[in-house]
């Protein structure tokens, strides 16, 4: 499965095509609806989520709610679009009116000075905003929305909530309470924030509420769980067949994300290997399983048949409404950056692109290791592989 996707952040539209998906797979636009809009709702996002009503609709590749094997298309029109028809239009020559607005004052954190340098875009940075900007990935939870599809298909459940924001955390140790992904989903995505209780919920709000107050932005961490992944994803043979460099990669894809870890991660540095090894046992039940899952499911870039427990770190956002120093690359004079409207954070949606982000990963290593022309043979090759697996 691969994908690849085009649109501006006020451009027309977003859209994504996606290969190699098998036939077979029922696929709506609920489906995908449903995704974009937990993307979509989330605490701590500005005014432009207000503007937009992300719904998709799928161009190619699905016939009576079935997908035919055939790429799949699928677009989400920028509703905010209808302000920036002029500024934004891609078929008339640049003039005064559609010059305005432009952006001569990079943002520190944001692509804007960077991107500018790299494209030549000295004449507005605003080629560089509109399509580094994380309005894209409403396409990557399209894609990653397909790939949940399948997933569920095949008994896999993925689920992103949010661990922190700023410094308001969550007591980790709560998710074990949870026997399923769907217990963990219900309580997770009950909350604006995602997190795991109320009272951080409403601590988070708090926090949020202030920091929009004082013209600042806070950042957080997110993680991410799947789970009835089966054993064997990914490999130890090359660097670029292990699937938790795959994964990691995708974290890193995501806009603001800066770091990644799996299961106990940065903590693990500071535990010896007693109490990080994940002890191996047997049962006529369920063959071989592990006591603890420190490791996050991978072991030699492979799964291991446990949880994958994946987590990243959000940054602040960028744009800031009490601006930074920066630089006018016009006039070179010192100047405060440019505005933009802005969220407070992006963690809460972080958490659900994420989400996505593992599946689209997990979907592709499935589809890499067996049949891709048919979804019911897919679903048979795979049960056949769990069954050999359980009498290893
Ligand atoms: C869901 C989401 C929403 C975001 N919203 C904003 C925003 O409103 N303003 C902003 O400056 N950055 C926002 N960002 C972050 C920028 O897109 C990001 O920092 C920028 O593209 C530079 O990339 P980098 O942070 O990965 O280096 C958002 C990120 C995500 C994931
Ligand atoms: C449009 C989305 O996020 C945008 C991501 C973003 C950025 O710089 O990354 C900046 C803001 O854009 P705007 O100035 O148009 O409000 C966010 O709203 C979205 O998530 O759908």
């Amino acid at each position: 499965m691969r994908y690849m996707t085009a649109g501006e952040s006020h451009g027309p539209e977003e859209v994504a095509i996606i290969e190699g998906i098998p036939a077979g797979l029922h696929l709506t636009q609920e489906d995908i609806n449903t995704e974009l809009a937990r993307r979509q709702h989330a605490a701590g996002r500005g005014q432009r989520q207000v503007i937009e009503t992300d719904t998709v609709t799928i161009m190619g590749g699905v016939r009576h709610q079935v997908t035919l094997g055939s790429p799949i298309a699928l677009n989400v029109h920028n509703d905010d679009h209808n302000h920036w028809t002029k500024i934004m239009d891609p078929n008339t020559p640049a003039d005064e009116e559609n010059s305005k607005r432009k952006v001569m004052r990079p943002r520190p954190g944001h692509a804007d000075l960077v991107g500018g340098m790299k494209y030549r875009h000295s004449a507005d940075l605003r080629n560089v905003l509109e399509r580094s900007s994380a309005r894209e990935t409403v396409m990557r939870v399209a894609v990653g929305a397909v790939a949940k599809r399948l997933l569920a298909e095949l008994g896999i459940d993925v689920h992103g909530f949010v661990l922190n924001i700023g410094p308001v955390r969550a007591d980790a140790g709560q998710i074990a309470q949870y026997k399923t992904l769907a217990e963990l989903r219900a309580v997770t995505e009950s909350f604006p924030t995602r997190t795991l209780d109320a009272e951080t919920d409403e601590k988070m709000r708090t926090l949020l509420d202030d920091t929009k107050r004082d013209y600042n932005t806070v950042g957080g961490t997110v993680q991410v769980i799947a789970t009835g992944v089966p054993v064997g994803l990914g490999s130890y043979v090359s660097a670029d067949t292990k699937l938790d460099a795959k994964i990691a990669r995708a974290i890193i894809g995501i806009n603001a994300f800066k770091g990644v870890e799996f299961g106990g991660g940065f903590e693990n540095a500071e535990k010896f290997g007693s109490e990080v090894m994940d002890e191996i046992y047997w049962s006529e039940e369920r063959g071989f399983y592990r006591g603890s899952n420190n490791l996050g499911g991978f072991e030699g870039g492979m799964t291991n048949g446990e949880p994958v427990v994946v987590k990243g770190v959000v940054k602040p956002i960028p744009t800031l409404y009490r601006p930074m120093q920066s630089v006018d690359i016009d006039t070179h004079e010192d100047h405060r950056a440019s505005v933009e409207r802005s969220d407070t954070t992006a963690v809460t949606a972080a958490a659900v692109i994420a989400e996505h982000m593992v599946a689209i990963e997990l979907a592709t290593a499935i589809l890499d290791k067996f049949d891709t022309d048919n979804m019911d043979r897919l679903k048979e090759q795979l049960a056949a592989y769990r069954a050999e697996i359980k009498n290893f």
